[in-house]
């Protein structure tokens, strides 16, 4: 996600200072005018508004607070976007230590996948300090199609995984009526044709359900990151008190096709945990 919204930065006429874990990530974006900074830290001291896009909460803590992290980079009169899906404990925490430097944070994680990235058809899901909000509007309208303000730290987050636990189900839930229709004898295109006609239409099921139904998973959506936003929703679920049935099921089955190596295929091939299940 981290490479198409760089690149549509500097397409925009941003100057762009980028660092990644695994150096070589950054080789298309040297090439397109990039600068390549040594560390988190340096890429902080080199902008006016650092924005990451990481893995996991662990991936977040250690880019923002770890040796060479962004905290040392960060000064007055800087800002700190993270735009990872991470939990909203996780928020704060890194919210407090920027803070603590002078800095300003916000969250800002993003619905939408590999292609909207591409054509900077992101909508951002953010919180927290409003002036950088303000202040990061031009590169939030180059990278996406819409921004939402939701007040303090931890709201951005909650409603990212919000968006993403319905999607997890949605997808179980898909994955499990075309194997029905398979068992059944009916040709699943049919289905995704009948689907895309009625009231449960969805953009999702009309891009990823051609594939599916020929076995293919090409990665736009990491199932591995699915599972994880589906994790880390039950957390908060369970924290306010709020049993998830569907959502629940639904994590169960990303599971299992983790454990059966598809985390790293696209979140679409939790149909072969299901395909995994049916009895001969
Ligand atoms: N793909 C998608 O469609 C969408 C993804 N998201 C969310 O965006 C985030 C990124 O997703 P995506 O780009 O697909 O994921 P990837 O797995 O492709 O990228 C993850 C990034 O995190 C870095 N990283 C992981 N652990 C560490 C660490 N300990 N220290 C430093 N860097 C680390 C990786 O570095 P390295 O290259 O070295 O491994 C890589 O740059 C996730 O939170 C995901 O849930 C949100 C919307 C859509
Ligand atoms: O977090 C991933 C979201 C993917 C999407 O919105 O299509």
């Amino acid at each position: 996600m981290g490479v198409p919204m760089a690149l549509n930065l500097i397409k925009a006429g941003y100057k762009v200072v980028v660092w990644n874990r695994s150096a070589d990530k950054c080789e298309p974006l040297k090439a397109a005018g990039a600068t390549v900074a040594a560390s988190p830290a340096d890429v902080a001291r080199q902008s006016d508004i650092t924005f990451a896009m990481l893995s996991d909460p662990p991936a977040a803590v250690q880019v923002a607070t770890g040796p060479g992290g962004i905290v040392e980079g960060m000064s007055a009169g800087k800002g700190y976007v993270d735009v990872s899906t991470i939990d909203p404990a996780t928020a704060a925490a890194v919210a407090a230590a920027v803070r603590g430097t002078g800095a300003l944070y916000l969250e800002a994680p993003v619905s939408g996948s590999k292609g909207p990235a591409e054509q900077g058809a992101l909508i951002f899901l953010t919180a927290g300090d409003q002036a950088l909000y303000d202040a990061a509007a031009g590169p939030l309208d180059v990278m996406g199609k819409a921004s939402f303000f939701l007040g303090e730290v931890g709201a951005g987050a909650n409603m990212k995984l919000v968006v993403n636990a319905v999607m997890g189900a949605m997808m179980g839930a898909f994955a499990e009526g075309l194997s029905l229709a398979d068992r059944m004898g009916l040709q699943q295109q049919d289905v995704i044709d009948v689907v895309a006609l009625g009231a449960i239409a969805s953009p999702m099921f009309a891009l990823k359900g051609p594939a599916m139904a020929k076995g293919n998973y090409p990665t736009a959506f990491p199932l591995k990151h699915q599972q994880k936003d589906l994790r880390l929703a039950l957390a908060e679920a369970d924290a306010a008190a709020q049993p998830l049935a569907v959502i629940a099921a639904a994590n169960d089955l990303y599971v299992r096709a983790r454990q059966q190596g598809h985390g790293d295929a696209d979140f679409s091939a939790v149909l072969e945990a299901v395909k995994g299940q049916q009895q001969q």
